[in-house]
């Protein structure tokens, strides 16, 4: 069983979602990934986002460019919490997709992150967080992740020619 659900307007979003998908792969955590848009598949959005509870998923997180309807839609389709990435776009550098995501109406928050890949990688460390709060081994990793970070961090400065 998946706890975590992560979907993407398109195929081209791809290469950002990823980044998302190596992290929850180096956690060992379940999840299953699909293309699935509100715009181009607004039946399949819809069954997607109203089944999510009943399938045990506990996050979901959405990537969309552009007009990013996606995630919005899902979040307004389901009680679990959404994770928004605002893909970059060529037009408008993901400007487009970070202000669709994030301006949410009061009562159904999407949790946007940063647009492109430090976003993609910031939902997966955003799910997982929110999975830890109740699955201890799931923490730990988070907290031994951020400590190889700091380690990383620390060391890299010694190196500085
Ligand atoms: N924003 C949405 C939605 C949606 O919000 O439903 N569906 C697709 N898209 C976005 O359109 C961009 C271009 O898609 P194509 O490359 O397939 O033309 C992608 O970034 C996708 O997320």
């Amino acid at each position: 069983m998946s706890e975590i659900s992560v979907v993407m307007g398109s195929k081209s979003d791809w290469p950002t979602v990823k980044e998302t998908c190596q992290i929850l792969d180096r956690f060992g955590v379940a999840y299953d990934k699909n293309v699935i848009s509100a715009h181009r598949m607004p039946n399949e959005m819809f069954a997607f986002a109203q089944g999510a509870v009943a399938k045990g998923t506990k996050v979901i997180i959405a990537c969309a460019g552009g007009a990013a309807h996606l995630p919005g839609m899902i979040a307004a389709n389901t009680p679990l919490p959404v994770i928004g990435i605002p893909g970059q776009t060529k037009t408008l550098g993901g400007m487009d997709s970070l202000l669709s995501i994030v301006q949410m109406p009061a009562g159904i928050p999407v949790a946007t992150t940063a647009i492109g890949v430090a976003g993609a990688k910031n939902a997966a460390l955003l799910a997982l967080q929110i999975l830890g709060t109740t699955d201890r081994a799931i923490q730990d990793q988070i907290i031994d992740y951020r400590k190889q970070m700091h380690d990383a961090a620390k060391e890299s400065g010694a190196h500085l020619d």
